[in-house]
């Protein structure tokens, strides 16, 4: 990818905006920089102008900019981006035999996100189930390989939607990780893994739970998820000409606690501890528990579908070491490596390995 032709996300494209508003004030905007437009493309012309209309960039609410782009379905995909989107992020069906003679020799790990990932995006959160066809996949691969779901939601309530003890669960965007029952565990023998890095901003996470449920109760749609050591304020079923007056509430809200920080997910704002500790933090920390922290001989591959879940495809890119795979049917800027369009084609994946490993087996 050049400077001159880069390609972001929907999802980024109001960050871009805001950086590019930033940078315009700071008086290190130029035109010759190569920018983002809200649509997902780079016109630095557009852009420029936009500033200009827009006179004092300050005005330009970055926020609700970038909740509006994080909508991946207001614009169709270009089938020429498409293509060449999916030559650099391959299917990782059509890839699958290559994928599984780079794991010769090698300890598979499997780190699954949930929301988008297992189960399909829907409108009311408590409702994001899986089929039963999806929790037998993840089952047979957990049986074969140690695998974790590492989730932004709290890892009881992810809990509850899969069911399945033999797995490790990262709940509250990898804040909080428990191992497997007894019984069930790989490498880490009889221990329980147990990770809560986040653990003293309980109290303050439940105030500002409450600050945000009274703030925010008048908005029709509006719903703030506790996740223990997170918050999530949805957004999905709010009026756009409301996304604005959300994104005022929850700043206000926030700004009392510079311990906080805000990021962004599918329609929905993240409220989480400043602490330097993500998804990418909850798989190194796997990994070391299952005794892979320096080996060559373990190939760790991470499914995820959000922005979150960049962090975990860094981890894998920064250590030369695994694959990530975007779940998406449109093109985005991605850390991963290999792309699946939606949770059917997660399942077969999962299904797929299976087979695999037991033919592997059958041979040997
Ligand atoms: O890391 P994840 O497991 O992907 O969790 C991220 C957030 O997922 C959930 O919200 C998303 O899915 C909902 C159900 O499909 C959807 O209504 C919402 O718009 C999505 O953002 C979950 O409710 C959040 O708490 C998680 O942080």
């Amino acid at each position: 990818m050049t400077n001159q032709n880069m390609v972001i996300s929907d999802a980024k494209s109001g960050l871009a905006m805001a950086i590019a508003v930033a940078l315009k004030e700071s008086g290190h905007f130029s035109p010759a920089m190569p920018v983002v437009s809200p649509n997902g493309y780079f016109s630095r012309k557009k852009l420029h102008k936009k500033l200009e209309a827009n006179g004092n960039g300050a005005r330009m609410n970055a926020l609700l900019d970038s909740m509006r782009a994080s909508s991946p379905t207001r614009r169709p995909t270009d089938t020429e981006d498409h293509t060449s989107w999916i030559l650099h992020h391959p299917s990782a069906l059509s890839m699958f035999e290559e994928i599984m003679r780079a794991s010769q020799g090698k300890q598979i790990v499997v780190f699954l996100d949930y929301d988008g990932t297992l189960s399909p995006i829907v409108q009311d959160p408590d409702r994001a189930f899986i089929t039963t066809e999806m929790r037998e996949a993840v089952r047979a691969v957990a049986n074969l390989f140690p695998t974790a779901i590492v989730s932004g939601r709290c890892r009881a309530k992810v809990y509850n939607f899969v069911r399945l003890s033999e797995l490790y669960y990262a709940g509250s965007h990898g804040m909080d990780i428990k191992g497997p029952a007894k019984g069930h565990t790989h490498r880490t023998g009889n221990q329980t893994v147990l990770c809560q890095p986040a653990r003293e901003f309980l109290p303050m996470i439940n105030e500002v739970y409450r600050a945000l449920m009274e703030k925010i109760k008048h908005i029709p749609g509006a719903k703030v998820e506790n996740n223990k050591f997170c918050l999530s304020v949805h957004y999905r079923c709010v009026e756009e000409k409301k996304w604005g007056e959300l994104g005022d509430q929850v700043k206000m809200v926030i700004k009392e606690y510079p311990q906080l920080r805000l990021t962004q997910g599918r329609k929905v704002l993240e409220i989480r501890p400043t602490i330097k500790w993500d998804k990418g933090n909850a798989l190194e920390f796997l990994l070391e528990a299952l005794g892979y922290a320096e080996s060559n001989d373990v190939l760790p591959i991470y499914i995820g579908d959000d922005r979150t879940d960049e962090d975990a495809f860094s981890v894998l890119r920064e250590r030369k070491q695994g694959l990530g795979i975007l779940v998406s049917k449109t093109p985005k800027d991605t850390n991963a490596s290999y792309s699946l369009q939606e949770p059917l084609e997660v399942m077969k994946f999962l299904q797929r390995l299976v087979e695999w490993k037991k033919l592997s087996v059958l041979r040997h």
